[in-house]
């Protein structure tokens, strides 16, 4: 499908998978497969003979019409899925260097001790020195742990830029990013040169946080030190005036080559215990305003401190979509996806979460675009102020996105709106949040907004070349994983359950495209059934009850179908996006553990809230790497660790599972009833296979990363407890 206007050669290409058909036809088998099921269930309900039949029966039709509902809300990612390629090597048939459009790039950090301030100087050193016009960039800083030692960092970090980019440009370097640099094994004469001057910096800044403060002797100069004069005694994280220090200007500070530079700022909004901060979509509309005030570029690329660009022509690639006029005015933005470094080679925390990140934005590619995920993404200014067709024209001029700014950054007359666009009662009775900017109201900021902006009728795609444009960082813990994993859950469910629920307001609004983001909204309900499953048919069988059709019934031939061809078809479709079956398995085990842990406990947390009774906010993931963990990790080696409450559903699930499995094979010994308890029996030893690190983690391992005490001692406890009251019910 050619987009641009011929003669010239497209700039980019889409073509649907080629397993598109595939997809609808077994789309159509397994809902009449699904129909069948719960048939099945409605006639077994109606003819249940005693109270305990019933309910069981009960519950199973319930759980299954959750599994159903989910296999349906995802079959909209398989109606049209498609592939795009882009031509950044065209670009110049269209379009000169001098008319491309300027970017302002923005990073948020949130606590210098969660997400050390050197990592987030390599991400902002990677996007510098990004292949685009420099006079057209500007990269901004946020930082929501107000530290005088992430500023002090890129104080560092503009004096190691000076030589960094020169370095990058005259050594046609790849990776931009000095940590990856000097991991790779590509060197050159300078090479140790920088590194030097790198491990420098890097060792000062470590030396300052080992303090706490910045010391003295590093402060080079009276400007520096005006700049944190502004950290006084009273002067907390939560609660401090705003803090903005220009570090470069372009057309000012030049590189040791005499070349100019991109622009840097960082800056530290207003806080005050007061008033919300809505957390990183507050710090987001907070850029968008500063950035305003300073360089109001049309085009933004948001990205976490956590990420690096590594590919500095990927804003080429995004300029192929947004100058294409096919897209009208209607492309709001454009998605990389994540993909990440130091994954380990079995990826046993599923982290690269490849369906989230890759299959599914495939398939909504192919409806309205991909979602937004928050990091990597590129935006076209005008999508947060309103609708494509009817512009929101902001409370001040000066934020309009077509407003020029034709001040230096530094002078006092943009410094003085940027302070003002910063403080933290600006958004009181304004529309940011709600129709303007990033989207308030849910911890997945970047999925809500993306949401509200494909529901307003903009549209997006999902840019994914062979060379990932961007590399983050995955935690390397079960338990931050499984907290992050919670963080969204809550998040997703907040959007679920809100007036906006993409089950009713999205579906309303763009039809499939609505199914896509109600799958995601819901996902923690996926924790009912789930965690169904891995208690009720083990205590059943541990009690001599059969709950499933015997293997001679022909209704266990449906039950059959619906669990190999639901597993078969998402194998495929994860070796089709490059993994491997070992990913594969660690990946359908890590949607069970997280069944029982964190939509769970994510369940649990959004329940409590609607009632009133908690509060939840947003816990930053752990970006600290602990050698010895890491060591661990690269060995594929579960790391529990610490007592942590969301590890107690699994543990006890694996005691149950091994119960009933002994239990239910000694059994088939003694009375040979293989074929009534076979789909027990099943469940149960996939489980068991399924939980084998977590039997290893209990008595096999030494090391600081096996199961805490505790974690034992409360599993054993819960399993004693479920197993008499099971005992209760099924023994009446
Ligand atoms: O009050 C806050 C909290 C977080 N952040 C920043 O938000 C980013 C994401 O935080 P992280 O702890 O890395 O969360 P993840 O779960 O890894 O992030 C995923 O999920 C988030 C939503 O929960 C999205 O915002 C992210 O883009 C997405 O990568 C980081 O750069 C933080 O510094 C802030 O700026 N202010
Ligand atoms: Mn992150």
């Amino acid at each position: 499908m050619n987009t641009v206007t011929s003669p010239l050669p497209p700039l980019h290409t889409i073509k649907p998978l080629r397993r598109t058909s595939l997809n609808r036809v077994s789309a159509f088998v397994y809902t009449c497969a699904i129909l069948a099921l719960l048939y099945h269930h409605s006639l077994t309900l109606l003819h249940s003979t005693s109270f305990l039949s019933f309910c069981l029966t009960f519950t199973i039709l319930l759980c299954d019409a959750v599994f159903a509902f989910m296999w349906v809300t995802n079959q909209s990612n398989r109606m049209n899925p498609v592939r795009r390629q882009e031509f950044p090597e065209k670009l110049l048939c269209f379009v000169k260097e001098d008319d491309f459009p300027a970017l302002d790039i923005f990073i948020c950090t949130a606590d210098p001790y969660k997400e050390p301030p050197i990592n987030v100087v390599n991400t902002a050193l990677s996007v510098m020195a990004y292949d685009y016009p420099v006079e057209k960039l500007s990269i901004y800083v946020s930082d929501d742990g107000g530290s005088e030692l992430t500023l002090f960092a890129f104080m560092e970090a503009a004096k190691f830029a000076s030589h960094w980019l020169p370095f990058c440009r005259e050594h046609r370097i790849e990776e931009r990013c000095p940590d990856a640099y000097f991991m790779s094994s590509h060197r050159c004469n300078e090479t140790d040169k920088m590194k030097m001057m790198y491990e420098t910096m890097k060792a000062k800044v470590e030396t300052a946080m080992d303090r706490g403060h910045v010391p003295e002797e590093f402060i080079a100069n009276v400007a520096e030190r005006e700049a944190f004069d502004k950290w006084t005694t009273g002067f907390t994280r939560h609660d401090h005036p705003t803090v903005i220090q220009v570090l470069v200007e372009n057309g000012r500070e030049k590189d040791f080559t005499g070349h100019e530079m991109p622009n840097l700022v960082y800056l530290s909004r207003q806080k005050s215990k007061a008033s919300p901060h809505h957390f990183k979509a507050g710090a987001l509309n907070v850029l968008l305003r500063v950035s305003a005030a300073m360089t109001n570029a049309p085009v933004i690329l948001t990205l976490d401190c956590d990420m690096y660009c590594n590919d500095p022509k990927a804003p080429l690639r995004v300029l192929c979509y947004l100058l294409d006029p096919a897209f009208g005015s209607k492309l709001a933005f454009i998605q990389f996806p994540q993909h990440f470094r130091g994954i380990n080679k079995q990826d046993i925390y599923a982290g690269e979460m490849k369906r989230l990140f890759q299959i599914n934005p495939q398939g909504m590619d192919g409806l309205c675009g991909a979602n937004y995920v928050g990091t990597g993404c590129f935006f076209h200014r005008r999508a947060f102020f309103g609708p494509p067709s009817s512009l929101l024209v902001p409370e001040i001029q000066e934020l309009h996105p077509d407003h020029v700014v034709n001040k230096s950054v530094r002078s006092e007359a943009v410094l003085t709106l940027a302070h003002r666009v910063a403080s933290c009662n600006y958004e009181n009775q304004a529309n940011w949040g709600i129709k303007m900017g990033f989207r308030y109201g849910s911890l997945v900021e970047d999925y809500y907004t993306g949401y509200r902006l494909h529901c307003e009728g903009w549209k997006s795609v999902f840019c994914d070349p062979e060379r990932p444009a961007f590399l983050g960082d995955v935690p390397i813990s079960l338990n931050d994983v499984l907290g992050q994993i919670k963080r969204w859950s809550v998040g997703l469910l907040e959007v679920g359950f809100s007036k906006y629920s993409p089950i009713t307001y999205g579906v309303r609004s763009m039809g499939l495209m609505g199914l896509c983001y109600a799958q995601l909204a819901f996902w923690a309900i996926w924790s009912f059934p789930v965690t169904f499953y891995a208690f009720v048919p083990q205590l059943a069988l541990i009690n001599n009850v059969s709950m499933f059709p015997e293997v001679s019934d022909p209704w266990f031939y449906l039950y059959m179908f619906l669990f190999l061809e639901a597993y078969a078809q998402d194998f495929l479709e994860f070796l089709l996006a490059r993994g491997t079956i070992q990913m594969w398995w660690n990946n359908q085990r890590m949607w069970m553990i997280r069944g029982i842990s964190s939509y769970l406990f994510g369940s649990i947390d959004f329940f409590l809230k609607s009632i009133g009774i908690s509060a939840f906010g947003f816990n930053v993931t752990n970006k600290v790497i602990d050698e010895e963990q890491s060591k661990r990790y690269e060995q594929g080696v579960f790391e529990f660790g610490v007592a942590s409450p969301l590890f107690v559903p699994l543990t006890t699930a694996a005691i149950i599972n091994l119960i009933s499995f002994l239990k239910g094979l000694a059994g088939v010994f003694r009375d040979g009833n293989l074929g009534e308890v076979f789909v027990q029996l099943f469940i149960s030893s996939f489980v068991v296979v399924n939980c084998w690190p977590i039997y290893e983690a209990m008595v096999l391992r030494k090391d600081k990363g096996k199961m805490a005490t505790k974690t034992t001692v409360a599993s054993v406890l819960l399993a004693w407890v479920l197993y008499s009251m099971a005992a209760l019910i099924f023994k009446p």
